[in-house]
């Protein structure tokens, strides 16, 4: 690399902006241009065969000389030992290889759902992605997911139907389920030739060639192919079959890119099928930087079949950075030769950097990009504040579901442990810490029961430190259902000084968009004039406070406002008497405003074959879950159902032994939910201990 940094300065992040992971000028050896760089995810549900598909690309771009396997455990990106022992991607694993004259930069991302925050926090850098499907299955909980993700970052994509050497794998079923649950327009670029045990090639529909991996052209590793116009001696249905897509993709291709259409109107009305490959392919580039619709590929990355073809499609179809519609979103804060790049918590400088923080390399990058940013989130930039408080571009974190204790061997280690928790959480933001205000014990955070397991084996392995969980628990939220309002006052001289504060807010339930989980605080014109930005501040440091604690079971509050409609304040009181005021008045309040508990309920979606299907909606309804739907995929039956989480713990055990090992589930948290008053009860007999 060619940094040259003397001194770097750290912003702290939010939501406001997005940059580019590496400023390519910098990143990009000279000769590269930018017109011929891919920036690109690799994204899809659980298993559906990333890492596999990206082991193929870095082994057909030689930068590996052998084919990794996920199974085996020795893949490239899957380069942690628990990702190698499981078999599962946890975190993203960036790669950079050259493909025809392009150098790509790819994510390989997690599937499963407790590990979302990487995709998103891939999504932020990206310029294109390919979502990888299981053929035999479609689009998948977990892939909508992701698609909904990329959406809203708005970038192009490229679906690559994989697997289509499994039995039961269908290119329509998969293209038709693209169809109906991502609501988007495939534009089928191949068609496959075989499926399942006979699946040998593709033909593609661009150039009208079929082009075929088979044992006697290659030695297995799939890198020699067959590529050959299509001949009479193909057979007939063959050809008809493949001049027949290859008319559907040029009409549809016509109907969605005018320039192609008034080519085609224009040159080649007389003889449709004779329309170059290249002109085919430029129109396809810009249907799919529009999201007009997506390239649809097919092939088998364990089979070493149809990785190239997905390559040059990388190449042709998918953004550089500096082109398409992210161009606006970057905000260019760095002078040429200047550092800008987002930290991935493991950043090499020495600096304290958390996954999601801008780094620039002079303060005058980092004062325009913060100036850049407060103008576009509509908020003044306050000079006087301190560089740290800068807010810049971000990562949206969802909030964890699930939270236990966590205690060192000995209390001699519970420095080291806190050390340890730093660093994770530094690299991981999901991850949540916090100190239990009662007992004081450590409490994780987490997205899942395999995050919290992961997060687990990591303090053992990489931090040397052998710990204990607590039982793993449901973090549950509290609100209001009515409004309500209070007064306090606060007197304590301490030493000579006196400490008065008279404080009288009101609440109301939060009935907008949500959930909403910091306080929404509104002030009066008056004391907005009045009260001095410190004692502002103080206020809002108070109620925040007070915000993480509900009055029932002490859960985290969420869609409250808080109007604060008076504050007297004698001169000399410090402003964390203030802060302890208001968060006692606002307790006072919400005891009084109806405070419910709610909690978390989820999408669940399981697949289980037909003669596994009642006992497993049997189980389903001892457990609160609510059967929305049953669908059919192939050979087996899709479950989707909302289960309260308190009701999952476990679940993949049981659902293994209930199903025989037929049954895969994926879980996703939907919404948190009012709990009736006798679910209510029950829980706050359990979490106090009462019977
Ligand atoms: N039959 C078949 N199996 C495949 C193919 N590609 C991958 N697999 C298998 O599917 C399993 C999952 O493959 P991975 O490459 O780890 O899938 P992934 O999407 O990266 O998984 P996560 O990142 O953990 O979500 C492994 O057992 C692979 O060997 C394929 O083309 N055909």
């Amino acid at each position: 690399m060619r940094y040259c940094v003397k001194s770097l300065f750290k912003i702290h992040v939010n939501n406001v902006h997005r940059i580019s992971l590496i400023n390519p000028l910098i990143h990009f050896p000279f000769w590269i241009k930018i017109i011929r760089i891919r920036n690109i995810g690799i994204m899809a549900h659980i298993d559906a065969g990333k890492t596999t598909t990206t082991e193929r690309m870095l082994y057909y771009a030689g930068y590996t000389r052998a084919l990794g396997d996920v199974d085996d455990g020795d893949t490239v990106t899957d380069f942690m030992a628990q990702e190698r022992e499981r078999g599962i991607t946890i975190q993203s694993a960036a790669v950079t290889f050259d493909w025809k004259n392009h150098r790509i930069n790819l994510i390989d991302t997690p599937g499963h759902v407790d590990f979302t925050v990487e995709v998103e926090r891939s999504l932020r850098v990206l310029d294109g992605a390919v979502a990888v499907f299981d053929a035999s299955a479609g689009v998948e909980a977990q892939t909508l997911t992701v698609w909904r993700q990329a959406d809203e970052h708005r970038v192009p994509r490229i679906c690559f139907l994989n697997k289509m050497d499994k039995p039961g794998a269908s290119f329509c079923y998969s293209v038709d389920s693209i169809k109906k649950k991502l609501k988007v327009k495939p534009l089928l670029l191949q068609l496959p030739i075989g499926a399942g045990r006979t699946f040998t090639g593709v033909i593609d529909l661009v150039t009208s060639e079929k082009v075929i991996w088979g044992p006697k052209t290659s030695d297995g590793d799939g890198a020699v192919f067959n590529r050959h116009p299509l001949v009479t001696a193909d057979g007939p249905n063959l050809l008809k079959e493949a001049r027949d897509a290859r008319y559907a993709l040029i009409e549809q291709v016509a109907d969605l890119d005018d320039e192609f259409a008034e080519l085609a109107l224009r040159e080649l009305c007389e003889n449709i099928e004779a329309v170059p490959a290249e002109k085919l392919n430029a129109a396809i580039r810009r249907i799919t930087l529009s999201h007009a619709a997506v390239p649809v590929l097919c092939g088998s990355a364990l089979k070493n079949k149809g990785v190239q073809l997905l390559m040059d499609a990388i190449s042709m179809y998918l953004p550089s950075p500096n082109e398409g519609h992210r161009q606006a979103e970057f905000v260019v804060c760095c002078k040429p030769n200047e550092l800008c790049c987002l930290s991935d918590g493991n950043f090499c400088f020495p600096l304290k950097t958390a996954t999601g923080d801008t780094i620039v390399s002079s303060k005058a990058s980092a004062a325009v990009a913060s100036q850049r940013a407060a103008k576009d989130s509509g908020k003044k930039c306050d000079q006087n504040r301190e560089q740290e408080n800068l807010v810049l571009a971000g990562v949206e974190i969802p909030e964890p579901v699930f939270f236990c204790t966590i205690e060192p061997p000995s209390l001699a280690k519970q420095a080291d442990l806190d050390r340890a928790l730093i660093c994770l959480q530094r690299e991981d933001p999901s991850l949540k810490v916090k100190i239990d205000p009662d007992s004081g014990q450590t409490i994780l955070c987490g997205m899942g029961e395999l995050h919290i397991d992961i997060i687990h084996d990591r303090i053992k392995r990489e931090y040397k430190i052998e710990t204990h969980l607590g039982p793993l628990q449901v973090a549950y939220r509290e609100t209001i259902s009515i409004s309500a309002s209070s007064a306090d006052t606060l007197d304590r001289t301490v030493g000579s000084k006196r400490n008065l504060i008279t404080a009288e807010l009101s609440v109301r339930p939060w009935l907008g968009e949500g959930p909403v989980t910091k306080p929404l605080i509104e002030f009066s014109d008056v004391l907005q004039e009045q009260l001095s930005t410190e004692i502002l501040d103080a206020v809002e440091n108070g109620l925040n406070t007070s915000f993480l604690q509900g009055p029932l079971l002490n859960f985290p509050l969420q869609d409250v406002v808080v109007t604060l409609e008076s504050l007297h304040v004698h001169p000399g009181t410090s402003m964390p008497m203030i802060s302890a005021c208001v968060s006692r008045c606002l307790q006072k309040a919400l005891r009084r405003a109806g405070s419910q508990v709610l909690e978390p309920v989820m999408n669940l979606e399981i697949t289980v074959d037909e003669d596994h299907l009642s006992v497993v909606l049997a189980d389903l309804a001892q457990r609160r879950g609510s059967v929305q739907e049953i669908q059919s995929r192939q050979d087996n039956r899709v479950v989707l159902a909302c289960v309260p989480l308190a009701e999952m713990m476990g679940y993949s055990t049981t659902l293994r032994t209930l199903a025989s090992g037929m049954a895969t589930f994926t879980l996703e948290l939907s919404r948190y939910e009012a709990m009736t008053s006798q679910e209510q009860k029950m829980l706050f007999n359990k979490m106090t201990g009462v019977m």
